[in-house]
């Protein structure tokens, strides 16, 4: 508990000297009954010792008995909530240079209280200046990322020991800032117990990321077949052929109608075009864009041959209702919440109850566990965190991307760099002791990794591009143009800073 408070302790001077709001800060505490609220008093009082103006609200009659006994040592000053001034003392928080919120951590059931919560409801409203968290906020849900309103948004939550899954997931991780994580002691512990969600760091992708030997050739390197687009909807099967070419796959062979083949082969003359059988692939991509009978024909066939011959798909939009009744963990699923939802209703297990894409978004880590598991797929739900659950229950969260990257087309551009990189990964996955297994990870449970990294490539290409426009909108063209940047800088980083 003193590492923890001391590390908050910390992690607020430093935030306010980067603010140079240091020198005689106010400082409040929201304090509630358990250890969080302990952790957020202790830490008080070591501010308290710096010379800042602390304040704590007490939630409960009865808080951390020593931790109050330091705080009020330390100098600072206490208000109760009670009954009728939770608005007041709303006011009075809101004029703090920083609100540390205490009131509830992983010991909790449920979401904030009574006057708690309409402290918080009021507190929100009128925006604090800093807000940190204390191990995560009030009313997320450590274990799952689930949310009881009313959460007071961070703008950092310095937690402790291990990120918390329910701050890799939504919709937890979007009230929790910035995280910080403050080391105390039980790491080793946590690491021995696996973490419940998982987060493909920079080095990891670079581990992974595929890299062709000196006798590689564009055969070696896999091929993608693209049953993409239609007469309708072309730019799809343009944008996703065009990004799996860029993200390193040595050949795509394009299965469609000849009016969007002209199309998709403008942009990308290095792909092929056959109107229905491409002959051998190494993976396919079904889905983006499919329409009217005749794709919707050849993307069925297409299912079928990879399930025969046993190779990998990637399924995106059309492709979910073309699915077998039992899927391999190499076909992977990429619905945004919105198709989760639909394919969710159409299980045989879930058909009695409505899904809806509000559910989905409310509980995306139990949803996309639950559609991994009754499909047998690997499932890729795509949001502003993007979670990926293998049919075991491992979960990969990656969360690089930016608010820009909601756009036409950026989806069909994820779908064309995954199915480059599972053509391109078929055979670092089954290998005892390759880069996938150096991830500690179960033959079954590498799709989900390969997926992540995709979800991960994506998102950095969209800070990239976006970047390159002073943080400005994007197109899903600027995104794929930046994603072979984003390969040869993971790379080059794996190269200098590998063990
Ligand atoms: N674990 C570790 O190794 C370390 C943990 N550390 C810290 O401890 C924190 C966890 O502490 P914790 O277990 O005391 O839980 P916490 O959430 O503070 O309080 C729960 C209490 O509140 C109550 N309560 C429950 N739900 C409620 C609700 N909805 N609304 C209102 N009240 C509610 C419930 O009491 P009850 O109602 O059952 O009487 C319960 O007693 C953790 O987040 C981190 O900050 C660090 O110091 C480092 C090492
Ligand atoms: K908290």
């Amino acid at each position: 508990m003193q590492r923890a408070s001391y590390g908050l302790a910390q992690v607020v001077v430093r935030e306010l000297k980067a603010r140079r709001r240091l020198a005689g800060a106010g400082v409040t505490v929201l304090a509630g009954k358990g250890n969080n609220g302990g952790d957020g008093l202790f830490a008080a009082a070591l501010l308290a010792r710096r010379g800042m103006r602390t304040t704590a609200i007490l939630a409960a009659a009865d808080v951390h008995p020593e931790a109050l006994a330091a705080f009020t040592a330390a100098g600072g000053r206490t208000f109760r909530l009670e009954p009728g001034n939770a608005e007041e003392l709303a006011v009075m928080c809101a004029g703090a240079d920083v609100v540390i919120d205490a009131l509830l951590g992983t010991g909790a059931r449920g979401g904030l209280r009574d006057d708690s919560a309409e402290l918080v409801a009021s507190l929100q409203e009128l925006r604090p200046r800093l807000v940190v968290a204390c191990d995560l906020p009030s009313g997320v849900d450590a274990n799952t990322g689930e949310v009881h309103w009313p959460v007071l948004d961070a703008d950092m939550t310095v937690t402790f020991g291990g990120i918390k899954a329910g701050l890799m997931t939504d919709p937890g991780e979007g009230c929790a800032g910035r995280i910080e994580l403050v080391p105390i002691g039980i790491e080793e512990f946590l690491r021995a117990e696996g973490p419940e969600v998982r987060r493909m760091t920079a080095l990891d992708l670079g581990s992974v990321l595929p890299k062709p030997g000196r006798r590689a050739h564009k055969y070696s390197r896999g091929v993608l077949g693209v049953v993409a687009g239609s007469p309708r909807f072309a730019g799809a099967a343009v944008l996703s052929v065009h990004a799996a070419a860029l993200a390193g796959t040595g050949m795509v062979r394009y299965v469609g109608p000849e009016s969007a083949a002209g199309l998709v082969l403008a942009p990308t003359p290095e792909a092929l075009w056959e109107s229905e059988d491409p002959g051998r692939v190494q993976a396919w991509l079904l889905g983006s864009g499919v329409d009217g009978e005749e794709q919707v024909d050849r993307a069925r066939t297409a299912a079928a041959a990879a399930l025969t011959a046993d190779l990998p798909v990637v399924a995106d939009a059309g492709a979910l209702s073309l699915l077998p009744d039992r899927c391999p963990p190499h076909w992977i699923l990429t619905p945004h919440a919105g198709e989760l939802a639909t394919l969710l209703g159409s299980l045989p297990s879930t058909g009695e109850v409505a899904v809806t894409r509000d559910d989905v978004e409310s509980r995306p880590l139990h949803f996309v566990r639950q559609a991994a598991r009754e499909t047998g797929a690997t499932v890729l739900l795509k949001g502003a965190t993007t979670l990926v659950a293998s049919p075991s229950g491992v979960v990969f969260s990656q969360s690089e991307g930016t608010a820009w990257m909601a756009t036409a087309g950026s989806g069909d551009v994820l779908a064309g760099v995954l199915g480059a990189l599972v053509a391109q990964s078929a055979e670092a996955v089954k290998e005892d002791d390759g880069a996938y297994a150096r991830l500690g990870l179960n033959p079954e449970d590498r799709w989900a990794a390969v997926a992540a990294v995709a979800a991960s490539v994506h998102g950095r290409a969209g800070v990239l591009a976006s970047a390159d426009f002073a943080g400005g909108p994007l197109t899903a063209s600027a995104i794929m143009a930046a994603v072979p940047r984003v390969i040869g800088s993971l790379n080059a980083e794996y190269d200098r800073t590998r063990p």
